[in-house]
């Protein structure tokens, strides 16, 4: 290109310590690949607050809403106050507004939610009746089907201040992501992943999305470079999934899905009721991610999904 003019891309994201240190990490990559390609491009950070932000005290199922932590971030990037826009995977709806898209999902870190207790006890070992604190009814639901003596009790805040009430609200356990806690460089916090088999992730988590205007083909092409493919399937397959039963985050829905060396993959979703009593769970393989998504929804609709799902949302 002939143009020589350095172009500063603005990059929003929302201001909790975990959005801030993941859009650092983030711009550091596109930093580098911008220099590699010799691209001339600059990185700013624009701190946004979203309703989610605002309503941290209150339970958020049930205020509801998809996209409760995008939804402002979006609109500046649409009044192109904003050029790309860091989002955690799991808070990305599945449809984006027209004229938006997910240009990048960088490699994805481990999806497994992992336990914190006081004295570095294991799911298995916790005391019976234990109080467990969450702030997600697909860990609720999950949790309370495989040990219906526990006590699942909704914790709100940002990871640190979810820690903190461990201590402050006398918890036995509470459960986070563990991509969070990795990426606050907080893992040694953790006493125990939780096996997929036992607690199924969120769509998306430990993904990132890097969300950018369809029209602006040069932060297209950065984007480009940073996608990592294998990612990019897997989250497809999970999210195609979550879009097929039109999950929000008011019902316990989860999905994983792995990829061999041979490119097929490997999804398993969750659809249960948030007391735990009802818990079905589908595993499907496939090439297509966006067919296997949807095949694995068809699978648990049969088996009564839509029941559960018409029935919460009431
Ligand atoms: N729901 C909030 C949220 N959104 C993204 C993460 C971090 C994990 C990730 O990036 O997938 C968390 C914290 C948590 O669930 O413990």
């Amino acid at each position: 290109m002939s143009n020589t003019k350095k172009r500063t891309i603005i990059v929003g994201t929302r201001q909790s310590a975990l959005a801030l240190t993941q859009t650092g990490q983030v711009i550091e990559a596109l930093e580098r690949i911008s220099n590699d390609y010799g691209l001339r491009l600059s990185f700013e950070i624009r701190k946004i607050v979203t309703k989610g932000d605002q309503i941290l005290d209150v339970t958020l199922s049930k205020v509801g809403g998809k996209g409760l932590f995008v939804k402002e971030i979006e609109q500046a990037m649409l009044d192109k106050e904003i050029d790309i826009a860091v989002h955690s995977m799991k808070d990305m709806p599945y449809e984006l507004p027209s004229g938006l898209m997910n240009g990048a999902v960088p490699t994805r870190v481990d999806a497994r939610d992992c336990l914190i207790t006081k004295q570095g006890l294991t799911f298995e070992n916790l005391p019976k009746g234990a109080r467990i604190g969450t702030s997600s009814l697909r860990r609720a639901c999950q949790l309370k089907h495989a040990r219906p003596d526990l006590q699942l009790e909704s914790i709100r805040g940002n990871i640190d201040s979810r820690i903190r009430k461990l201590d402050t609200e006398g918890f036995d356990a509470v459960v986070l992501a563990s991509a969070g806690l990795s990426r606050m460089g907080w893992l040694d916090k953790a006493s125990e992943y939780l096996p997929v088999e036992l607690c199924v992730p969120a769509v998306g988590q430990g993904a990132l999305g890097i969300e950018c205007r369809e029209d602006d083909l040069e932060v297209r092409h950065l984007l480009s470079l940073y996608n990592d493919p294998v990612s990019e399937r897997v989250v497809r397959a999970e999210r195609r999934f979550l879009g097929a039963l039109n999950g929000g985050c008011q019902i316990p829905i989860g999905a994983y899905a792995v990829v061999n060396d041979q490119g097929v993959i490997t999804l398993t979703g969750i659809v249960g009721s948030p007391d735990g009593d009802l818990l079905l769970k589908e595993t499907r393989e496939g090439t297509d991610p966006e067919a296997l998504g949807l095949e694995v929804a068809a699978a648990l609709s049969e088996r009564g999904a839509d029941r559960i799902l018409a029935e919460v949302r009431g």
